[in-house]
């Protein structure tokens, strides 16, 4: 390895100051710049580290906490702060091939004038982090594991994702795909926790891990997951968008989509069985109590809350619906894959602002039904002019299939479907006020006649 290339970036003596000093500046400017990160409506005052690991020369694992400041009352509660997972390189001279990757040049302390980078854009790393979990084991807190009965092959060629994405994945070789976290909760990240299970049901429609990565500092967490790479799929936002431009017809797919959900959900059930009802009244009371925090975060939410308290009511008031057990929690058609004639459904993180322990408790499926049907009307509202029509064409084929699948017609209780609604709905006009404000309209269409009997 050449010598300008690669620093060691271990203190050298004791007392030596730590390389955090040299980092902590470029963070503060750096990750609030990211896709993944997740704080981006509020100034980050500081980034303290959490724990450091060199995986090998001129490359750090960090575990990083990004520091808020507190924020304002509009915005209700929020975390103060944020771990996010990085991996950096650091070199004299960054090659041209890393310029995306550029962090930043250290300033001050043992890394002064050297280049900082995400070091996950680096061929070199991608293929160390493979070779890790090819040959299990520990590097410091870092514990790369693997299924035994999958042998991995060597010299997968990696490529960085080029998606819109909450994490970072690369893809290697077209045969797998690991994603690395990027905001990290301590436990184990449902992203593996459930396809694991679902493998174990022998169910074909998630790909099943074969690898992963957690750590045990600060805490226990899981940090990345490699599964097998399913390389001709097309996700169905993208089909549903195209086939909306070009006038095709998209029931099939969306009651195939049903089917494949319903059959996802029954084996979800089997996998982690909850075998309870949830209560409607004080389920109601919590999805009535997000209005005030999400109004006082998008004022225009205002004028229909009563007519959103209205439908929390009537579900509050209806017989128990469904039996809650474990479910996707985030589903929409950016989650489901269309590979050769079938769906794959992945991205079991749940709503991601969410914390991990009501993202892995057991609740109603009817919630993952409505975030499907909010995703079609989401693809039809998406060019002028709007095509609800074709929404609500979708929303049936999906309904019936989900029905044909699991014995149960989601339209049959429409009480139940319209909280659920309601209550992505709200969710999603959060998520679009902080992250995507053109797509405001979007979701506040969905208010607008969800807020109506
Ligand atoms: N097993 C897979 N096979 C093929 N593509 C995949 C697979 N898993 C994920 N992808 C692609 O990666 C993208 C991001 O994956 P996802 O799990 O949704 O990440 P994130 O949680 O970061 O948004 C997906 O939209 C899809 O295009
Ligand atoms: O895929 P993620 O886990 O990051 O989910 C988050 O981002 C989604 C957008 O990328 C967001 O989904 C919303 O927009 C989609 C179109 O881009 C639409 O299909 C979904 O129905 C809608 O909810 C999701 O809410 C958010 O959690």
């Amino acid at each position: 390895m050449a010598k300008t290339e690669t620093v060691s970036l271990r203190p050298r003596n004791p007392g030596t100051v730590h390389p955090m000093a040299s980092l902590r500046g470029l963070l503060c400017e750096w990750l609030p710049r990211q896709r993944w990160f997740a704080g981006k409506d509020r100034p980050v005052t500081d980034v303290s580290l959490l724990s450091m690991t060199e995986l090998y020369p001129g490359c750090l694992h960090l575990l990083v906490r990004a520091e808020h400041a507190t924020p304002p009352p509009s915005l209700g509660a929020l975390p103060s702060g944020d771990c996010y997972q990085l991996l950096l390189g650091v070199r004299e001279r960054l090659s041209p091939a890393l310029r995306d990757a550029f962090v930043g040049i250290a300033e001050e302390g043992p890394l002064a004038g050297l280049a900082v980078y995400d070091a996950l854009h680096d061929p070199r790393s991608a293929t160390l982090l493979l070779e890790r979990l090819r040959r299990p084991g520990t590097t410091g807190p870092l514990h790369f594991e693997k299924d035994p009965a999958v042998p991995l092959p060597a010299g997968l060629a990696p490529r960085l994702l080029d998606a819109e994405q909450s994490n970072t994945s690369i893809v290697y070789g077209d045969a797998y795909i690991l994603k690395l976290f990027r905001r990290i909760q301590p436990g184990v990240n449902p992203d593996l926790e459930v396809p694991l299970a679902l493998a174990r049901q022998r169910c074909a429609r998630v790909p099943a891990p074969v690898a992963w990565i957690r750590t045990t500092q600060p805490q226990d967490a899981t940090l990345g997951v490699l599964q097998p790479f399913l390389p001709d799929a097309a996700d169905g936002w993208t089909l549903a968008l195209r086939a909306l431009a070009s006038g095709c017809d998209f029931t099939a797919q969306a009651y195939e989509l049903g089917r494949a959900t319903a059959e996802v959900h029954l084996a979800l059930a089997m996998a982690f069985p909850a075998d309870a009802h949830g209560e409607n009244g004080p389920l109601a009371q919590v999805m009535a109590g997000r209005l005030g925090p999400a109004a006082r975060c998008v004022p225009a939410l205002e004028p229909y809350l009563p007519g959103l308290r209205a439908a929390f009511e009537t579900f509050g008031a209806c017989r128990a619906g469904r039996p809650v057990q474990r479910i996707h929690g985030d589903l929409h058609l950016g989650q489901v894959l269309r590979a050769g004639s079938g769906w794959f459904v992945i991205d079991f993180e749940g709503e991601p602002s969410r914390p991990l322990a009501e993202r892995r408790s057991a609740e109603s499926p009817v919630r993952d039904v409505a975030g499907m049907l909010r995703s079609f009307d989401y693809a039809a509202r998406t060019r002028w002019p709007w095509r609800p029509e074709w929404a609500e064409r979708c929303r049936a084929a999906f309904c019936a299939g989900y029905a044909a699948g699991s014995g149960w017609d989601p339209r049959a209780e429409p009480g139940l479907l319209r909280a659920y609604e309601t209550d992505r709905a709200v969710y999603e006009v959060v998520y679009e006020a902080r992250h995507r404000p053109d797509w405001l309209p979007v979701p506040m269409a969905a208010i607008r006649r969800l807020a109506v009997p």
